[in-house]
C-alpha cells in the first residue's frame, strides 16, 4: 500500500479555489517535488495535505501519525539551545535520535548555542535537523533549502537520500535544483483552478491561525 495517496484534491486559500484535480501517490523510497511558478499553489497544497486546513474535494489516504512538516517557519523556541530544541521535539515523537540530527546538519559546534543567536541559515539547519528527530516515514517541506548556502543544500539533500534509503519519502516545494535526480517532478500548472469557478464558502481563517 502507498504510504501517501491523494486522489483528485482540490484546495482552496481564503475561500477561492487554487487548484483542482491533483493525483498522487507516495512509496516507501519516493521523494516527489512540486514545482510552480509563484503564487500557482504549492504551499496551499501542502498545508492542505498536512492537515491544516480542509480541502474542498478529493481524498487523501495516510497512516495516522506518519507525516512531519516543516513549513516556511522554524518553529524553534528562540530561548533554548540547539540541543534543548532538538531534545523537546525528541521528546514529542518519543524518539531519541539527537546526536545522529546534531551530526547529519553539521550543528555539533553550535549545540550549546541559543536558538535565537543562529544565522538564518543555521536555524534553517536547526528547523530540519527537527525532521530527523520526529521518526516519521512521510516528510512534507515547503521550501526547506530557503536560507542554506549550497554546502548546506547538499547536507539536506544527503538526509533526504538517507531517509528514502530508510524507508521513508519526501515531498517537498522547491524553486531549487536539489541535486537529487531521483526525485520525481509534479507540474502544478495544470491542477489551476477555474478562476471563474465560485467561491467556496470557506473563510481565511485557517490562513491566520497557522502562518
Ligand atoms: N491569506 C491570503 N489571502 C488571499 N489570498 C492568499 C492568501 N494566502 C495566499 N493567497 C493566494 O493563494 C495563492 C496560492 O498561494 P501559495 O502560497 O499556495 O502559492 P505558492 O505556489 O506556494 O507560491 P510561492 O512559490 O510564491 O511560495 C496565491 O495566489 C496567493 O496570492
Amino acid at each position: 500500500m502507498a504510504l501517501l495517496s491523494v486522489e483528485d484534491l482540490s484546495v482552496a486559500r481564503a475561500g477561492v479555489p487554487i487548484l483542482s484535480g491533483v493525483s498522487f501517490t507516495m512509496d516507501r523510497g519516493e521523494a516527489l517535488v512540486l514545482r510552480g511558478p509563484n503564487g500557482i499553489g504549492k504551499t496551499t497544497l501542502l498545508r492542505t495535505i498536512a492537515g491544516l486546513q480542509p480541502p474542498l474535494g478529493g481524498q487523501m489516504s495516510l497512516a495516522a501519525e506518519a507525516m512531519a512538516y516543516a513549513g516556511h517557519s522554524d518553529g524553534l523556541k528562540s530561548t533554548l539551545s540547539v540541543t534543548e530544541n532538538l531534545t523537546f521535539w525528541a521528546d514529542i515523537y518519543a524518539t531519541r535520535r539527537i546526536d545522529h540530527a546534531l551530526s547529519l546538519m553539521n550543528l555539533e559546534a553550535l549545540a550549546d548555542r541559543a536558538a535565537h543567536s543562529l544565522s538564518a541559515g543555521q536555524k534553517r539547519r536547526l528547523g530540519l535537523a527537527r525532521l530527523l528527530v520526529t521518526g516519521r516515514p512521510i516528510w512534507v517541506l515547503d521550501e526547506p533549502t530557503v536560507s542554506l548556502d549550497q554546502a548546506s543544500v547538499a547536507l539536506f539533500a544527503e538526509a533526504i537520500r538517507a531517509h528514502l534509503v530508510s524507508g521513508g519519502a519526501a515531498l517537498m516545494a522547491t524553486h531549487i535544483d536539489l541535486g537529487l535526480p531521483e526525485a520525481r517532478v509534479l507540474e502544478l500548472a495544470p491542477f489551476r483552478a477555474d478562476p471563474l469557478a465560485p467561491p467556496t464558502g470557506l473563510t481565511g481563517g485557517f490562513d491566520e491561525a497557522f502562518l
